[in-house]
């Protein structure tokens, strides 16, 4: 029965026309300090969920006072691991499928650094927690990135070492991969083709360009992929509802650049 608890549960995160997901993710605070965007993190949230994202991911101490007024609109994953700002290729367990269960989660997500010395520990995490998923049915979903110790930094966007994280993902029994964009849509789709399992990018770092994030997200989707996980470049702006629903409309109504750009003006203008 847990196969069919997880197919429900992934009904719910992925969009139901397209399959796509448009998750947020509001987990980034522990891991890489307390943005000025972030605060105060319920009006964050709140805006946010207007955009109608398919999925938002957090950490356990703000569903209650963040995702509980939302739960009819959105869907929750439960972040159970994070990186710090000191420990930046470390993810550490913070919490497990039974809480995730006591508190409604949609699914579960665990990041894992691969290529470092310590690879062997996230594996391992990564390998138990998703068997925990797996016996409640909760969809998996992985951070996962190719930026270890051991891999040079001029390496790290490969398409190799890109779809040997993804790959490693996939085959410890993650359901949704969540990794890097490695900048053109051909060796994208390489890494979308070495995975059994639904491939999204997080944005990371690129710019304050929007334009480069929607060309993303389009890249993404024409490479085969099954969307975005944006975090910085959706609640870093002072207007995260207008870039949610351009990113749904490139993800979910097929939008080219040129007509998501026209689109954002128009929603930031106040004339849709
Ligand atoms: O999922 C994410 C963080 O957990 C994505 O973050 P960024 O888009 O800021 O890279």
């Amino acid at each position: 029965m847990t196969a069919l608890g997880k197919e429900i549960r992934m009904k719910r995160l992925l969009n139901s026309n397209t399959e796509k997901l448009l998750g947020v993710a509001v987990d980034q605070a522990v891991a890489r300090g307390v943005f000025d965007q972030l605060m105060p993190i319920e009006r964050k949230v709140k805006e946010i969920v207007e955009g109608g994202p398919e999925s938002i991911t957090m950490h356990k101490g703000l569903v209650d006072s963040c995702f509980k007024e939302h739960a009819d609109k959105t869907s929750l994953i439960l972040k159970c691991s994070t990186f710090s700002p000191w420990q930046p290729n470390f993810d550490t367990w913070v919490t497990d499928a039974d809480e995730a269960i006591q508190l409604g989660a949609d699914a579960i997500s665990m990041g894992c650094i691969v290529g470092g010395d310590d690879q062997p520990e996230q594996l391992r995490n990564l390998g138990l927690i998703s068997g925990q998923a797996y016996k409640y049915g909760l969809p998996m979903i992985a951070h996962i990135y190719p930026r270890g110790n051991q891999i040079p930094k001029e390496e790290q966007d490969d398409w190799k070492n890109v779809a040997y994280a993804v790959r490693t993902g996939a085959e410890l029994g993650v359901d949704i991969v969540k990794t890097k964009y490695t900048g053109d849509p051909e060796s994208f789709s390489k890494v979308v083709d070495s995975s059994p399992a639904k491939v999204v990018v997080a944005g990371g770092n690129i710019g304050d360009q929007p334009r480069d994030y929607f060309q993303m997200a389009r890249d993404v989707i024409d490479a085969g992929g099954t969307g975005i996980t944006f975090g910085r470049f959706v609640w870093n702006t002072d207007d995260p509802t207008s870039i949610v629903k351009t990113l749904k409309y490139v993800i979910h109504d097929n939008a080219t650049v040129n007509e998501a750009d026209e689109y954002y003006q128009e929603l930031k203008n106040g004339r849709l």
